[in-house]
């Protein structure tokens, strides 16, 4: 098995983080002591994706209730509570900082009466169990995925889903590290991803040291490719899937699933349960993050916009999932996704 970078990993004083706004120069880690610190990692993104940010968070509860252990179980509560809800303060679109952060709320609760330490233990379980159940979905996903990729050959991801922005293998990239792995060799093309690269700075970055064929390509170059007959299939990330199927992933996605549409080419969202929300309808209702006009401006170590004028900086567009081939999930695919096939990926039994 490959060896493989570990973004978010509990090392008992500290969390240690992959810093991913260093890469591809730089491989460097930061180490997390407090709330504030780990709210400030998310923000900056240096540690991004949302099932990496979902385990960031929960660790970083961790981290910040050691500081308390010795005070009062009034004390104690009362900043558990206000870490939780400071924590789900630090990006708004990636369900699963929600979903893992109600987690650590739900052992709160069920350790109500016991003494600090006790609970501490407890959360430190569930942000351990929460990662691990989080890597056995990245496998799962890549194993059905591989299933849809038989005698396919080069694939067009955006963004980056893969092992730094998850565990181990990520979503979008798994089957192609697993491939890797046993042989199965596909090309990808990796679009750069503007304004913050992720898919030039980091899928190449992993998918190079995995030694998988990748080339970056510009964000307005997709359809060429396509038209082309270059792309056998396109596979992207998650942030949040809503009842009906509609899927919120990085910007420009919703732009390469109709592009691929039109071209017949099949696209594939691969994320997991906890990057579900049944609480929310329909793609209309997710919040989508809007970040400072910076990284746009400032992209290339220079100012590229004139001083004046306007910029808008959304980090996330919602692709209806009438475009969306199939959502590949650690439970199954779900073929031409809509409310009732996401709601069976659930029947009889929550997201764990
Ligand atoms: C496996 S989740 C990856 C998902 O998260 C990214 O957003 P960001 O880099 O802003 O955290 C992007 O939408 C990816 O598809």
């Amino acid at each position: 098995m490959n060896s493989y970078i570990v973004p978010v990993e509990w090392k008992d004083t500290y969390v240690r983080l992959l810093d991913q706004t260093a890469l591809p120069e730089r491989e460097t880690y930061l180490e997390i002591r407090t709330a504030e610190e780990m709210w400030d990692a998310i923000k900056r993104l240096c540690v991004r994706g949302a099932p990496a940010i979902g385990i960031a968070a929960a660790y970083g509860v961790c981290i910040e209730m050691k500081r308390y252990m010795d005070r009062t179980e009034k004390e104690y509560r009362a900043a558990l509570e206000k870490t939780i809800r400071y924590l789900g303060t630090s990006r708004p679109t990636a369900v699963n900082l929600f979903w893992a952060l109600e987690k650590m709320k739900q052992v709160s609760e069920a350790c109500e009466g016991k003494r600090n330490a006790d609970v501490c233990a407890a959360l430190l379980a569930e942000a351990r169990s929460i990662e691990k159940r989080e890597e056995r979905a990245c496998i799962a996903i890549g194993e059905n995925l591989l299933t849809l990729l038989q005698g396919k050959k080069t694939i067009l991801t955006h963004c980056n889903a893969g092992g730094i922005a998850t565990v181990r293998y990520g979503t979008a990239l798994s089957p192609i590290l697993l491939g890797k792995e046993r042989g199965i060799d596909f090309k990808v093309y990796a679009d750069e991803t503007r304004p913050l690269l992720q898919g030039a700075r980091l899928t190449a970055w992993e998918l190079q040291k995995a030694g998988v064929d990748v080339t970056v390509i510009t964000d307005n170059m997709a359809g060429m490719l396509m038209a082309q007959g270059k792309i056998d299939t396109v596979i992207v990330g998650c942030d949040r899937v809503a009842a009906n199927g509609d899927a919120a992933n990085k910007i420009g996605t919703y732009s390469v699933a109709v592009l691929a549409r039109y071209h017949g080419i099949p696209f594939y969202v691969a994320g997991p349960l906890s990057t579900i929300d049944r609480r929310t309808p329909t793609g209309r209702e997710i919040p989508i993050e809007e970040r400072a006009p910076g990284e746009v401006v400032n992209g290339f170590g220079r100012r590229t916009v004139p001083e004046g004028v306007n910029v808008y900086n959304p980090a996330f567009d919602v692709t209806p999932h009438e475009l969306i081939t199939a959502f590949v999930t650690e439970r199954g695919i779900v073929e031409r996704p809509d409310e009732e096939g996401i709601a069976a990926l659930f029947a009889g039994r929550e997201a764990e």
